[in-house]
C-alpha cells in the first residue's frame, strides 16, 4: 500500500524519511481555521484529520488507495494557542510571551487507510522551557526569518535551540512529527513495521 504524507512541511518529510519509510508527499488544502474555546489536544487532532481527509478525497477521486499521514503542530502558552506568526511583530510578541517560561508543543497526527476507511488520530505533548530573552535578542532572531513558518515562532532544530534550556518529552514532536509514537501506531493499527 502506498504511503502519502499529507504535508508541505520539509521537517515532516525529513522525519518520516528518517523512519525508513518509502512515501510520497501531497500538500493538503485544508482550511486550518481554529475555533475558539476548544481544548488544544482536540484542535491538533482535528487539524491533522482535516489534512489527512483532504488528501484522502483527492486520492480516492483518482481511483487510488493509500495510507495517508497528516499532522499539525501548535504551541500552548498559559492556555493560549500559538500557531505560526502572522508577521514579524507577531513573531516578536509570541517570543516575548515564551521567554523565561515553560510552554507545551502539541503535535496531532492522523493515519488513514483509504481502502478500509480505518483512521487513527492521536497527539503527543512536549514541554519546552525558554531562557529569559532581551528585546535585542528577540529582534535579532526574528530578523533571521527562521520563526515565520513555525508554530510558536521558533525552530528548535535551528537557532531557536539557543533559547531552550530544558525539554520534557519527544524532541522530534517539537520539530513536527512524534516519530516514536507514530511508528508504534503504524505497527499496531496499520501493520506497517518501521523496525522490520
Ligand atoms: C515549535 C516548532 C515548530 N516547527 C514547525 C513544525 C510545523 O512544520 C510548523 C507548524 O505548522 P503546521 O501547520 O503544523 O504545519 P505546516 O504548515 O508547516 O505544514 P502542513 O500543514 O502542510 O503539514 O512549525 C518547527 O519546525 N520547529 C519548532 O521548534
Amino acid at each position: 500500500m502506498e504511503i502519502i504524507l499529507a504535508s508541505g512541511s520539509p521537517r515532516r518529510k525529513e522525519l518520516l524519511g528518517a523512519m525508513g519509510l518509502t512515501f510520497s508527499v501531497r500538500t493538503s488544502c485544508a482550511d486550518e481555521t481554529i475555533e475558539e474555546g476548544l481544548p488544544p489536544f482536540f484542535v491538533v487532532e482535528q487539524l491533522s484529520l482535516l489534512k489527512a481527509s483532504s488528501v484522502a478525497s483527492i486520492v480516492k477521486s483518482e481511483g487510488k488507495e493509500a495510507v495517508i499521514i497528516g499532522a499539525d503542530t501548535i504551541v500552548v502558552s498559559e492556555g493560549t494557542i500559538l500557531t505560526k506568526p502572522s508577521d514579524e511583530e507577531d513573531a516578536k510578541a509570541i517570543l516575548s510571551a515564551l521567554a523565561g517560561k515553560w510552554h507545551s508543543v502539541l503535535t496531532g497526527v492522523t493515519v488513514m487507510n483509504t481502502k478500509n476507511a480505518k483512521s487513527e488520530s492521536f497527539y503527543v505533548e512536549t514541554k519546552v522551557h525558554f531562557i529569559a530573552l532581551t528585546k535585542e535578542q528577540i529582534d535579532a532572531y526574528v530578523k533571521t526569518g527562521e520563526p515565520m513558518d513555525k508554530a510558536g515562532a521558533y525552530g528548535i532544530q535551528g537557532r531557536g535551540a539557543l533559547f531552550v534550556d530544558k525539554l520534557d518529552g519527544d524532541y522530534f514532536n517539537v520539530v513536527g512529527l512524534p516519530v516514536c509514537k507514530l511508528a508504534q501506531v503504524l505497527k499496531a493499527e496499520f501493520d506497517i513495521d518501521c523496525m522490520a
